[in-house]
């Protein structure tokens, strides 16, 4: 079933972006259970540089540079496109620019809300199978509530809010008859009560100029995605939004970033593959502030929460970021890739360790996610979820509801 996609985000952006009014709803059709996530691929570090620093306030007047390093040009950008160019013709590919499609207008096949209730499925066809097989003409008594138990807990939910729905299910209906259905009308209810008090949208305070944005998690979490389709629903809204290709690790990721930025009307900060993320990230928020821009987005590199030197790094990214404007960055938003399940959790507590992060954005939950570690996430950690993504596209990335995300985890209609 196809949502209404026009006018968006003229319902949608004040200042405050990421609410969205309840769409219907419908059901999703069955889907097979995957592999589990690939282990991601970590780039090796560059070697340390010193940090960049801010000259003295009361040095004499010199001419001031142009901000940022030679690379940052447009005669970088052009060198890099061309380099793409030639990459591409070298594999015998077309010599066209890179292709940018344009799914900010295209119609998606299903309406978003509908891919996330298929990309659910995963989680809610196992939670539902299961307590269908568990409550199929039984009573509720201590072994029904044991084997549910494990059934939430086995679809990543957490041990307390497994224990509250069984709990709530003792208290209510101990020694009834209970229907599958009934039972996933409290898991859905359960869900929806934990998660409410984290839906909360992305705040961009005006007063700060630029607002920073640092968007950090592990390798393929959609960290670039999340970029472009937030700086496109920024400019909608007729913020003057900057971008920076803070991951300085491989020239895939700056030359993804451009085109990003070409879709979305973005100027990019870039320097080659292999500088030093922390000086990309000064000459950003330099440049930014420079020029005026209401919101900076620094993309960085993707790092594994256990490498503790690539975590090193990005301390030192947030530590130079601090030289330029103390209160920066003013959003750390950590993506979470849906379909990594238990991981997750971790990611989400050394993250937070170590780069302080504000807010989360849950990726890919079009796809075969386990989504129930939102669950779990938001009972230890409170964070609030701002967005998830639930495509590629443009326009992929919502707002994030809990009851939606509730009634679609417990394959409610
Ligand atoms: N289906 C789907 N795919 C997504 C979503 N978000 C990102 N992706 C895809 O996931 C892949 C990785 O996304 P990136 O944005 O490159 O991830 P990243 O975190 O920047 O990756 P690194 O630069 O390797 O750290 C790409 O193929 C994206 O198109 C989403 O919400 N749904």
């Amino acid at each position: 079933m196809a949502q209404e996609k026009p006018g968006f985000f003229k319902r949608l952006w004040g200042e405050i972006i990421g609410e969205e009014p309840k769409p219907a709803q419908s059901p999703a059709p069955p889907e097979t259970v995957p592999e589990p996530h690939a282990a991601p691929v970590v780039p090796e570090p560059v070697p340390p540089t010193p940090e960049p620093t801010l000259p003295e306030p009361d040095a004499p007047a010199e001419e001031v540079p142009p901000p940022g390093p030679p690379e940052t040009t447009p005669d970088y950008v052009e060198e890099i496109e061309e380099q793409a160019t030639a990459a591409r013709l070298a594999e015998g590919m077309p010599d066209a620019a890179p292709v940018i499609p344009a799914p900010a207008t295209a119609e998606p096949k299903q309406g978003w809300f509908q891919r996330l209730t298929t990309g659910l499925k995963r989680s809610s066809d196992q939670l539902t199978g299961s307590i269908t097989a568990v409550f199929t003409k039984r009573r509720l008594d201590d072994a029904t509530l044991e084997e549910l138990e494990d059934v939430l807990i086995q679809a990543d939910l957490g041990l307390e809010t497994a224990t509250a729905i069984t709990e709530t299910l003792r208290r209510d209906r101990f020694d009834r008859d209970v229907s599958g259905e009934e039972v996933r009308g409290v898991l859905a209810s359960e869900v929806e009560a934990v998660l409410a008090p984290v839906a909360e949208p992305l705040r961009i305070d005006p007063a700060q100029r630029p607002f920073v944005i640092l968007m950090i998690g592990v390798n393929g979490s959609g960290k670039t995605t999340t970029i472009g389709k937030l700086a496109q629903k920024l400019s909608v809204e007729g913020k003057s939004v900057m971008l920076a290709a803070g991951d300085t690790f491989r020239a895939a990721a700056i030359e993804q970033l451009q085109v990003w930025g070409q879709r979305t009307n973005s100027p990019v900060v870039a320097r080659p593959a292999g500088s030093d993320a922390s000086g990309l990230a000064f000459d950003a928020v330099t440049q930014a502030k420079a020029e005026g821009r209401d919101i900076l987005i620094i993309d960085t590199a993707g790092r594994l929460q256990n490498r503790d030197e690539l975590m090193n790094e990005l301390e030192k990214v947030i530590r130079v970021i601090k030289k330029v404007d103390p209160t920066a960055p003013h959003a750390t938003l950590l993506t979470l890739d849906a379909t990594t399940g238990q991981n997750a959790m971790k990611q989400v507590e050394i993250f937070g360790q170590r780069a302080g992060v504000t807010g989360l954005v849950m990726t890919k939950l079009d796809g075969t996610a386990r989504g129930g570690i939102l669950v779990a996430i938001a009972r230890k950690f409170g964070l609030p979820v701002h967005f998830i993504g639930v495509g590629e596209g443009v326009n992929d990335l919502q707002p994030f509801r809990a009851d939606e995300f509730a009634r679609a985890i417990a394959g409610l209609e």
